[in-house]
């Protein structure tokens, strides 16, 4: 089976595809003033998506999550599932969203294929919620986990993006919320992008002071797969729930990359970070083209640098997460 490996000895069975750029909230960290189109070309559609996948499978891809902007968005997104479902290879599908439109839609995704879901919460306090997003959707939100918790996905897993000052004393809260669901929550420390620096200064807080409570709680680390990526998971005998942290200025976070990305106009980014894109879309044209790609994809692995250049200030070409699927 073939393995992608970079210049550090790092694997990458894990492709983050961003099928759109538009979203329906206004995250005050990630689109404050909502999404503005800019004009430019369209979306991969639906046969580039198909095409794409079929090359990174070639290349030993086995987990894809489909993210955005928002995903839910795409009206085709049940085929899209489909069609990643039947590339060979593809083992896992998994799902980044806001969580709005899971009522509605969870089911037909989860038919079409879907086998883990992450969503976002960044409160469990509906007024909070809605501060922070821009939109009064929490009980959309809450029903679509509930929903969700029923259909036998692989993982269930919420996002919540530490927030100082916003949502930084919840801990309490999101424990009992923990004690009898078996969900995965996942505090995400805040990041800086290239448009939320003056954002990032008054809101960022440390991942790591939240990790120290949790270890004062009694909660205590699992133990991880070499794959399992970059999270650090904590677990409690008193509770169904698990708690992971990521924390992207710890140190070594970079050293358990196991993912590329791939841009809502099928540019291949070797890190959330990374200073440009690689364009793959002309190869996605035709099935002829497939060696072309899964040889472009192996030979621009080579440029993948050992981590992102956060602390130095450094964010890349990700104005913000919206561009590139986070
Ligand atoms: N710096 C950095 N942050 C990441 C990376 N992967 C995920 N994150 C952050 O974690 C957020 C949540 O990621 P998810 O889309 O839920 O995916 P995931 O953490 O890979 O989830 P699993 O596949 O379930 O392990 C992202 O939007 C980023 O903010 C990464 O490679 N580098
Ligand atoms: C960019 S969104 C895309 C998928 C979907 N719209 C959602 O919000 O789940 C993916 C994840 O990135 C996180 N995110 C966005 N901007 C971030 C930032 N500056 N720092 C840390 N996480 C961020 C969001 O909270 C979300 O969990
Ligand atoms: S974090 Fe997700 S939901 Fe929030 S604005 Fe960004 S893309 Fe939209
Ligand atoms: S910041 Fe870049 S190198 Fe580090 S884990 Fe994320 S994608 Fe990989």
């Amino acid at each position: 089976m073939a393995t992608l490996v970079d210049g550090f000895g790092r694997t990458f069975p894990y492709l983050r595809l961003s099928l759109t750029e538009a979203c329906n909230y206004r995250c005050s960290y990630c689109l404050p003033n909502g999404y503005q189109a800019d004009g430019r070309p369209g979306f991969l559609t639906l046969e580039e998506v198909r095409r794409l996948v079929r090359g990174f499978a070639a290349v030993g891809m086995r987990k894809i999550r489909l993210t955005g902007g928002e995903p839910s968005l795409r009206k085709d997104l049940a085929s899209i599932i489909a069609a990643v479902s039947a590339q060979p290879g593809v083992q896992k599908i998994a799902l980044t969203t806001n969580g709005c439109l899971l009522p509605r839609h969870v089911r037909l995704w989860r038919e079409a294929g879907l086998t883990a879901l992450n969503v976002s919460l960044d409160s469990l306090q509906s007024a909070r919620f809605a501060a922070i997003t821009g939109h009064d959707r929490f009980d959309e939100v809450m029903e679509g986990i509930e929903i969700a918790q029923t259909l036998g996905f692989d993982a269930v897993k919420l996002n919540a993006v530490l927030l100082r000052g916003l949502n930084d004393d919840e801990l309490p809260a999101w424990m009992d919320f923990l004690r009898g669901r078996d969900v995965s929550l996942r505090f995400i420390e805040l990041m800086r992008t290239g448009d939320n620096q003056a954002y990032f200064e008054r809101h960022h807080y440390r991942a790591e002071a939240l990790e120290q409570q949790l270890v004062d709680a009694g909660w205590t680390l699992r133990p991880r797969a070499a794959d399992a990526g970059p999270a650090r998971e904590y677990a409690h005998p008193d509770f169904r729930g698990r708690i992971g942290i990521i924390a992207p200025y710890s140190k070594d976070f970079c050293a358990g990359c196991n993912r590329l990305r791939v841009t809502a106009r099928g540019d291949l980014r070797l890190c959330l970070f990374g200073d440009f894109g690689i364009p793959l879309r002309a190869l996605l044209q035709s099935d002829d083209d497939h060696d072309a790609l899964v040889a472009r994809i192996a030979t621009q692995l080579g440029l993948k640098a050992a981590g992102h250049g956060l602390h130095q200030g450094n964010t890349g070409i990700t104005p913000h997460l919206a561009s590139i699927g986070g």
